[in-house]
């Protein structure tokens, strides 16, 4: 288990502040939070490669920082990864197979399905093509610990869905902890198995995905005509839309209260419909005052 242990650290003014966080073995953890909110510096001191200004990280107890041997069996695909003029798919393996064991074949597999020029320098491909190499190095290298800043972003619609797959083929056959930033959270919906909200320095909430949207339920409520009573005005709604005489509300509440809060006005419908991570994750950033905007 990766424990995060009271982390702070500060730059020119506080990022992460007395942060704990727990995460389990052979779990993929989506690490979300609104821009600079500091996901990639916790990231780095969870690899290991910056040291926190108080605190620690431990894995299975033994602290990471300056630790070789857990090091070795981490590793962090950053959101800009280092390459240079000279760099070429083939000689990058190169430099990471000093530190790594790299399964070669896995890695030109993965370059050859994405059409990538092995000898050219990477310095003339697309943004995305760099990042499907470096994808497919991470893939490739199979660390127990693997920690992905935004590592899908800026990849189109195949190779994401190509590499989604593949990630979580390897981290099921390896039973490795993956740990996964993002502002996709559609997608880290679709392979994450918890998460982590990173919110004023600290991480607000966790736990399991599918927990935690279990307790939101959005409905879509329907009037004969537009109701004197103002309903985004009632304590049972978290969030409220109206175009015209049709409402799309959220509520921790289950169906049968819905209908019980709302009898005195006579719906014609009211219809429970799916709720996803993101609408999730808007609702919890404007709760905290960060964005207003009608987002249903
Ligand atoms: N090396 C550094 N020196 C000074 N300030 C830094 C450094 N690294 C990060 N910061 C600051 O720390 C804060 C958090 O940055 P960080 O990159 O960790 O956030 P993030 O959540 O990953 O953001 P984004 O989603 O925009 O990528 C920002 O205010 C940033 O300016």
């Amino acid at each position: 288990m990766i424990s995060i242990k009271n982390v702070s650290k500060a730059f020119d003014h506080p990022v992460l502040s007395d942060l704990c966080l727990d995460i389990e073995d052979g779990s993929v953890f989506g690490l979300v939070g609104i821009n600079g909110a500091g996901k990639s510096t916790l990231l780095k001191i969870m690899a290991g490669i910056m040291k926190p200004n108080c605190g620690e990280v431990y894995y299975d107890n033994k602290p990471i920082y300056e630790n070789i041997e857990i090091k070795n069996q981490v590793f962090l695909l950053p959101d800009d990864p280092f390459y240079s003029r000279n760099t070429t798919p083939t000689n990058l393996i190169d430099l990471y197979k000093a530190f790594y064991s790299v399964d070669e074949i896995a890695y030109f597999s993965y370059l050859n399905d994405f059409e990538i020029p092995i000898k050219k320098s990477m310095y003339n491909f697309s943004k995305g093509m760099r990042r499907q190499v470096f994808c497919a190095l991470a893939l490739a290298i199979k660390p127990k610990y693997l920690f992905l800043d935004e590592a899908f972003d800026g990849l189109d619609p195949l190779a994401r869905l190509k590499l989604k797959k593949e990630l979580l083929k390897v981290q099921e056959e390896n039973n490795m902890t993956v740990v996964i930033s993002s502002h996709s959270l559609r997608e880290l919906e679709d392979i994450c198995d918890s998460y982590g909200l990173l919110d004023s320095k600290k991480i607000s909430s966790s736990g399991a995905i599918n927990e935690h949207l279990e307790e939101y339920h959005k409905y879509m409520i329907a009037f004969a005509e537009e109701p004197d009573e103002d309903i985004s005005k009632m304590k049972i709604f978290i969030t409220c839309k109206q175009d015209k005489r049709i409402f799309t509300v959220v509520a921790k509440k289950p169906y049968e209260e819905v209908v019980k809060e709302l009898e005195h006005l006579h719906p014609l419908i009211i219809d429970e419909i799916p709720i996803d991570f993101e609408e999730l994750f808007i609702i919890e950033v404007e709760s905290r005052g960060y964005i207003k905007w009608n987002h249903f």
